[in-house]
């Protein structure tokens, strides 16, 4: 069987005193296989906290059905849960007062692990994230991105079959979110049987790690591919940049000519060189050799050229209609 998790139709109501019922997810279906990071992707409050509480046992859907390695959630979480870690990004993990080791060994025994396993394992992912020297320090002394690798360590220990990693870079140093996207991606690939869920507000790390991901708008999906394929659906176009000396109207028209349907030109100014600026949509990438035969033979000259390579973040602003920084920078501080 290749299906590590199967969402069918999920739905969950939130019933909230005064108001009308909330409908926070509504009919959410996707599958996840063994080996894959697949990335849950939404502006907040979409429902992808929502989805992974119910993937982790820890909220009942309202209806539909959700099975881990083939158990029901909901009916089998006993069966699940020993096959499950969940790592929130947000989380003050368990108990400030413990040392990272402390903290470490006592979650190894809520997972019933033998002494001389556990021990090793803490020994080895501490080392991995670079925190074995650290292990003695209380964990409510630790940076952000400390308590960030310590949790992720906390979810490797147990040997889970899928890891929920909710946010897992969040607030995190860009040292230590290279060191954490590396031990992700190289965890799955240790062994055929495990996998990954991860939200993220950071589309790159979305793109660099995740073979499929979904995006989540108000409890629907409204995307489900390779972060590949997202972009390339965006526009399967080639697009430049070509900075150049002089462009007038005319000389674009007698260009756009011959370059011929299908290929858009636009020409703007480029903001630093002050130069005309066109920005180029050609039907296929070999194009650009036609059009800087055509810009040669109308006189102009290039002074910089560059390829626009779309990226997952338009693909997201595309179908959810909104980038995650422009949603934070207008969310309401409470
Ligand atoms: N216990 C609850 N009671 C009432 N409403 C809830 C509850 N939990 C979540 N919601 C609502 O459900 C919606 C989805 O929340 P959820 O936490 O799943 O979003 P999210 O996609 O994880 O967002 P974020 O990126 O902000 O974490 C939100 O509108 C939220 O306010």
């Amino acid at each position: 069987m290749h299906t590590a998790i199967q969402v069918e139709n999920l739905s969950r109501v939130f019933n909230r005193r005064g108001t009308a019922p909330f409908h926070a997810l509504r009919g959410v279906s996707f599958d996840v296989s063994y080996g894959e990071i697949f990335g849950l992707l939404g502006p907040n409050g979409a429902g992808k906290t929502t989805t992974i509480k119910i993937m982790s046992t820890l909220l009942l859907p309202t209806s539909g059905r959700v099975t881990v390695a083939g158990f029901d959630v909901e009916k089998d979480y006993t069966h699940v849960r020993p096959l499950i870690s969940l790592i929130s990004g947000g989380e003050t993990s368990g108990y400030g007062i413990l040392t990272v080791e402390e903290q470490l060994w006592m979650f190894s025994q809520f997972y019933g692990m033998e002494t001389h396993v556990a021990r090793a394992r803490i020994e080895e992912y501490l080392k991995v994230v670079s925190m074995w020297d650290s292990r003695r320090q209380q964990m409510n002394r630790l940076s952000t991105g400390m308590r960030q690798k310590v949790n992720l360590v906390r979810g490797l220990v147990t040997d889970p079959k899928v890891l929920f990693l909710d946010e897992p870079t969040l607030g995190v140093d860009v040292e230590a979110s290279v060191i954490i996207r590396n031990i992700v991606r190289d965890w799955v690939r240790e062994k055929p049987e495990r996998s990954v869920i991860l939200t993220t507000h950071y589309m790159a790390e979305a793109d660099e790690l995740c073979s499929r991901v979904a995006i989540i708008n108000h409890g629907l999906i409204l995307a489900n591919a390779a972060p590949s394929q997202l972009k390339q659906d965006l526009d399967s176009r080639a697009h430049y940049e070509i900075t150049v000396d002089r462009l007038d109207g005319e000389q674009l028209d007698h260009i756009t000519a011959f370059m011929g349907e299908g290929n858009d030109l636009v020409l703007g100014s480029d903001k630093v060189a002050k130069s005309p600026m066109l920005v180029a949509h050609l039907m296929h990438e070999s194009d650009i050799a036609r059009l800087i035969t055509a810009l040669a033979e109308q006189g102009v000259t290039l002074e910089y050229m560059r390829k626009l390579e779309p990226t997952l973040e338009d693909a997201f602003l595309k179908m959810v209609g909104k980038r995650f920084e422009d949603e934070e920078e207008t969310s309401p501080v409470s």
